[in-house]
């Protein structure tokens, strides 16, 4: 597993992403309009060639593997390929993860036709994604690297497609381990409840953290 440091200001990762973000909201739109497209069938052989075209000139120069997790000077995380919340990924929403006091994370998220389970309805995977992933933003809110160790899901109702919001934040610690909890809610309110054990990996547990996160 490797962190990758990239040896770049804050002032240019925020340029590399203004630079990359429109490509990938504009690949999240070629998803979103794949699905929904009702255009003749006779054109959709024409538009395949198209998009790997596309494809095609961006493979022409690629990493070999994942983008990794990159940290800037500053130590800022580009965790750019991540499914929640990548820059570079076009299957994240993405989530904009905001910080809250105490160690609060929120974050708004719209979820479009992408995201469907049930009809109208968020697919169950996709709310775990979320939450696990907000959870754990929580849980590195004290500044210790952490995994999900386990994560448990209750969904009390549907989540209609649309705006969601999303909170979570560490209740306790006990060693290692810290308990994490959070929500997800549409327009109707609290649908989904997550409660997870993150736990501080060996190689990183030299003083293990005692008082809540700021
Ligand atoms: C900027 C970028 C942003 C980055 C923002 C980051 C957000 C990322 C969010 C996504 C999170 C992920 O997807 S993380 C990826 C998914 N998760 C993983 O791949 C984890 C895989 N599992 C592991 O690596 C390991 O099993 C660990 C680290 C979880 C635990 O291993 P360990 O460190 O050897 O644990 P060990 O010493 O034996 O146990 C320590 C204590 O934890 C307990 N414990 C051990 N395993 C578990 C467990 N699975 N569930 C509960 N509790 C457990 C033990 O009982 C013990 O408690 P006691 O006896 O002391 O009471």
């Amino acid at each position: 597993m490797t962190f990758v440091f990239e040896d770049i200001d804050d002032v240019e990762m925020e340029r590399r992403r203004s630079v990359v973000e429109p490509l990938t909201d504009a690949v999240r739109d070629l998803v979103d309009a794949v699905i929904r497209t009702e255009v003749a069938e006779g054109e959709i052989p024409d538009v395949t060639a198209a998009v790997r075209a596309v494809t095609e000139r961006l493979r022409s120069r690629q990493s070999d593997g994942p983008y990794g997790v990159r940290y800037t000077r500053a130590g800022t995380g580009m965790p750019w390929g991540n499914p929640a919340v990548g820059v570079r990924n076009a299957v994240a929403p993405p989530m904009r993860v905001q910080a809250g006091d105490d160690g609060l994370r929120w974050a708004d998220v719209r979820l479009g036709a992408a995201y469907e389970g049930p009809p109208g309805l968020v697919h169950g995977g996709i709310c775990a994604l979320l939450l696990d992933h907000l959870l754990g933003e929580a849980a590195g809110a004290d500044g210790t690297p952490s995994f999900t160790g386990t994560i448990s899901v209750r969904y009390l109702r549907e989540t209609r497609l649309g705006p969601v919001h999303l909170e979570a934040r560490t209740d306790r610690y006990d060693g290692p381990k810290k308990f994490v909890t959070g929500t997800l809610s549409d327009a109707d309110g609290p649908s989904v409840v997550a409660d997870a054990v993150f736990v501080i990996p060996r190689w990183a547990r030299a003083t293990p953290p005692q008082e809540a996160p700021q």
